[in-house]
């Protein structure tokens, strides 16, 4: 685990938590509840405990980007410019990342109304099905050859321009595919929340790296075992939905029996997202600012923070 990494501090959930204090927020009870709208099982302890923190912390490192982004217009004598600050979040399939970025993204807005914070996945960048069929990778959706990387690299490159209404393709888990025409517009935001399994990943052919945009970065952790579980967790209440739509990818699955559909989805787990997690996304967890690690029930029980 990170902390045989030297360069991470290693913050146990209570000294994390001491680190800053959560009474000195103004987090109301109605903040509280929206947050809780979100999924009804986030644990509010955590929201006080990790995430006033991790915001806290966050809040800093923004300051101290724009100041040296006004520093290095001043040196160049050129006027200062509005330049958004990308935080990336990585992790495996179903570990939680895009409940974390939504988390995030809510609590931001609620304590600094003031700043415009968006959020995108980078799920809408992999290639329709039917070009994974074509190119023959329709088995390895998620591995790094099924996303348009130089698309990506191009939305990113148009919001840190800070260009107006960058459009960010949508994709759909009941769908199961990206859907034609339809956009989230990323609209010169103060901060842009990009969740996806491949924001920390280099690919070999690249002469610039989709890390390379990012000015904060969180790595979301936890046991394999554990991340199968709310695979399959996430998978149960997919299929609930899918039983009366017949547009639903899983709606085949959804009428047929319980136990083939399970063992359909263990058998995606261990041949597609495991092996995506073990070649392709682990391997950059050493290049977040910050790992969030969590144990049953996606609680967090330890923080680290890098050094360098
Ligand atoms: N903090 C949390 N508390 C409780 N449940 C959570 C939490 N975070 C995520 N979950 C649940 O775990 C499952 C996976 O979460 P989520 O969809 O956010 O994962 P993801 O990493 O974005 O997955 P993918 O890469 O496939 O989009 C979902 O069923 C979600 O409701
Ligand atoms: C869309 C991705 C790649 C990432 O979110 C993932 O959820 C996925 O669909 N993986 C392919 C195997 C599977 O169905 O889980």
């Amino acid at each position: 685990m990170a902390d045989k990494l030297g360069n991470y501090d290693r913050f146990e959930r209570d000294r994390w938590r001491d680190l800053f204090d959560a009474e000195a927020v103004p987090l109301t009870e109605a903040d509280l509840d929206q947050i809780r709208s979100l999924n009804d099982r986030i644990s509010l302890a955590d929201v006080k405990e990790i995430y006033m923190p991790l915001v806290h912390y966050i809040l800093l490192k923004y300051h101290e980007f724009q100041l040296a982004n006004n520093a290095r217009s001043d040196f160049l004598k050129v006027p200062r410019r509005h330049v958004p600050f990308l935080i990336g979040i990585a992790g495996s399939v179903a570990v939680g990342k895009s409940t974390t970025a939504r988390l995030l993204a809510l609590m931001l807005k609620h304590l600094y109304a003031q700043l415009k914070v968006q959020q995108i996945t980078t799920d809408g960048f992999l290639y329709p099905n039917n070009v994974l069929e074509e190119k023959g990778i329709i088995d390895d959706k998620g591995f790094p050859d099924s996303y348009d990387m130089p698309r990506l690299i191009q939305f990113l490159n148009d919001v840190k321009q800070s260009r107006p209404n960058v459009k960010a393709p949508r994709y759909s888990h009941q769908v199961y595919d990206v859907i034609p025409d339809e956009y989230d517009e990323i609209d010169q935001p103060d901060i842009l929340i990009v969740e996806g399994i491949n924001v920390l990943q280099l690919p070999s052919q690249a002469e610039i790296f989709v890390s390379d945009f990012f000015d904060f970065s969180i790595y979301v952790d936890a046991e394999p075992k554990l991340i199968e579980h709310w695979f399959l967790e996430r998978f149960s209440i997919l299929l609930d939905s899918a039983f009366n739509d017949k547009t639903n990818y899983y709606h085949e699955l959804a009428t047929g029996s319980r136990e083939d559909a399970f063992l359909y989805a263990r058998q995606v787990w261990d041949a597609v997202d495991l092996r995506n997690l073990n070649e392709y996304i682990l391997p950059t967890r050493n290049r977040a600012n910050v790992i969030l690690h969590k144990r049953q029930h996606h609680a967090i029980d330890a923080v680290y923070l890098r050094q360098y």
